[in-house]
């Protein structure tokens, strides 16, 4: 498998960019200069900004007024509702009535799978929507409104009506502040926020210095939710609409395995580094009651986004490793996964949650009654303009410096922290080597890159280095069509998850980069054969009933793919 990428740790010679081929960004880089002075005029005319002398009066790094970053916003009165309320409550969907009887509006949510979910209600109910994610732009005739992923929401169009879900992600350690610049920069009448209520404080105090209209509405729960009192015990309780959790990908297979094992269930499986389009399909076939899976393993990855028919949810552990040590699962993250069970209108109206070991029951049952801790700050990030205005003033130094120097000097008032961007200063650190100037070197350190996934890293170095070397960057070059198999262990299937990110971080820099990375459709059908193959293994791992396989593996591929793809087959 890993031969189908020619992944190299270094290119030798690094060349000079050729901007004949980077025509497209001469007119991009002009209009962020006009940009940055009228932004210099916005601080205030008191701070004076030389860029030739390389003096300054002007701080940079003062982020104590992120509101004013955001003058279209600040334009408007806009009428803030918060639809505040635990799980299941119809946030969203009140919200997203709101939505659907304006004139024009955008949807913002934290996941692809909700922009997906967002956009097919809004077109099903004939209101055109296009979907607009880092990896997809759908555009829908006529369309006024728009089903984006948070990182998209466009700040410089006029809307009647906004939607941020899930708005306590604000408080998210990463990607806070993506939260933050959708809730201050976005230019509507009507502005809907859904979440928990232990953002609402904040979101308050955010919002008494930009002149909004804020009105909170506090939502019950539409169907109950019922802890029980005895753990799960042995696997034979299992019951068809249970839903086990598991945090690590390995008790995820083995789970699905000792399940289908006792012969009367099979489960599909949901966790974060499956590709997005798998965990619908795994979705659908587990919400499908003429399907064989009945019963779902997943990851926390259920916490948010999928609608799932789920009756029981069921914890085999209460912790959770989370990059640094193995700590125990904190009260939001309890009660938004145990929220899952018992979805209003499904065939289960009483949701149910219990853990497997006895021992874990007093923690599932406290956090349940307690309330989240109320947020205290929402994340921030400096955006591209200030950092570009402080590198004309310090030229020399690398986005790395720059970076650090943000986060070591940044001034804050006292509802943000800077968000934490590990990931940025280890890509920044690749990139720097490489002749490229800053608004290409910030792109690929936006990108969705994981830097601890050697292939996906690897995936993204060579990118960059074949774009500042050669200014277009051919997929085929490190990638060999055809290759693809259905993976046969564990290790492969891992293999071929890290393949779809490679090919995802393509699509994803073809968006930006349009003539230097070409290969747009080549990638994604790539993206598409790498879904099916993981599917496949999927279904030929652990227990089968006779009739379980419909078609062979290449019929059943070639039955749903376009002629376009099955030619790269
Ligand atoms: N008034 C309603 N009529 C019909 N269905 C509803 C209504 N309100 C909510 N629902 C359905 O109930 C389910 C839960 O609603 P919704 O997704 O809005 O909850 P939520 O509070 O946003 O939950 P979460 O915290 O999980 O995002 C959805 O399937 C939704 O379509
Ligand atoms: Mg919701």
């Amino acid at each position: 498998m890993a031969s189908s990428f020619l992944l190299r740790r270094r290119v030798s010679s690094l060349g000079v960019v050729s901007r004949s081929l980077h025509g497209n960004m001469e007119h991009r880089w002009l209009h962020l200069e006009s940009r940055i002075e009228a932004l210099v005029t916005l601080f205030g005319a008191t701070r004076k900004f030389s860029s030739g002398t390389g003096t300054t009066k002007f701080d940079f790094t003062d982020l104590t007024c992120p509101h004013t970053w955001y003058p279209n916003a600040r334009r408007k009165h806009r009428k803030v509702i918060l639809h505040m309320g635990p799980t299941n409550s119809g946030k969203t969907h009140n919200a997203l009535k709101q939505l659907q009887s304006s004139s024009s509006g955008i949807y913002c949510g934290p996941l692809r799978l909700l922009a997906w979910e967002v956009a097919k209600r809004l077109n099903k109910a004939k209101v055109p929507c296009d979907l607009i994610t880092g990896q997809e732009r759908e555009e829908v005739d006529g369309a006024k409104h728009k089903a984006v992923t948070v990182e998209m929401a466009d700040v410089t169009s006029d809307y009647q009506c906004a939607v941020i879900d899930e708005i306590q992600m604000l408080g998210c350690r990463t990607r806070g502040f993506s939260f933050t610049r959708a809730l201050l920069g976005i230019s509507a009448d009507e502005l809907h926020l859904c979440g928990d209520p232990a953002a609402v404080p904040l979101i308050q105090e955010i919002l008494r210095v930009t002149g909004d209209e804020v009105e909170v509405q506090f939502y019950e729960r539409l169907s109950p939710l019922v802890p029980m009192k005895v753990p799960l015990g042995s696997f034979s309780n299992i019951q068809t609409g249970d839903c086990i959790v598991t945090f690590s990908r390995r008790d995820i297979y083995r789970l699905k395995r000792k399940i289908e094992n006792g012969g009367k269930h099979r489960c599909s499986v949901v966790y974060g580094s499956l590709p997005p389009e798998t965990r619908t399909r795994q979705a659908t076939m587990f919400n499908d009651t003429s399907s064989d899976f009945d019963v779902l393993v997943a990851s926390d990855a259920i916490g948010m986004g999928l609608n799932l028919n789920i009756s029981r949810i069921i914890f085999s552990t209460m912790k959770k490793f989370d990059g640094i040590e193995m700590r125990d699962l904190m009260v939001p993250e309890i009660k938004q996964i145990a929220g899952r069970a018992g979805r209003y209108g499904s065939k289960f109206p009483v949701g149910k949650v219990t853990c497997i070991d006895a021992e874990d029951l007093p923690l599932l049952h406290s956090s349940l009654e307690s309330p989240s801790p109320t947020l205290e700050r929402a994340g921030l990030f400096p955006t591209f303009d200030l950092m570009h205005m402080y590198s004309r003033v310090h030229p020399t130094n690398s986005l790395h410096q720059i970076l650090e120097h943000f986060l070591d000097n940044a001034k804050l008032s006292e509802n943000y922290f800077i968000v934490d961007c590990e990931e940025m200063l280890k890509v920044a650190a690749v990139i720097d080597e490489l002749p490229l100037g800053l608004h290409d070197k910030y792109l690929f350190c936006i990108s969705p890159v994981d830097m601890g996934d050697e292939i996906s890293s690897q995936g993204l170095t060579q990118f960059a280095q074949n774009y500042a070397n050669k200014g277009i960057v051919r997929l085929r070059e490190i990638f060999t069509p055809g290759t693809l198999q259905v993976p046969k262990t564990q290790t492969a299937l891992k293999e071929l998850e890290s393949i779809h990110k490679v090919l995802d971080l393509y699509v994803w820099l073809s968006f930006r980069l349009e003539d230097s990375f070409p290969d747009h459709e080549l990638a994604s059908s790539q993206k598409a054969i790498c879904n099916l193959l993981i599917e496949e293994f999927l279904e030929r791992l652990g227990w089968q009933k006779p009739k379980a396989r419909r078609l062979p593996s290449r019929a059943r591929m070639n039955s749903l793919l376009s002629k376009d793809i099955r030619q790269h087959l």
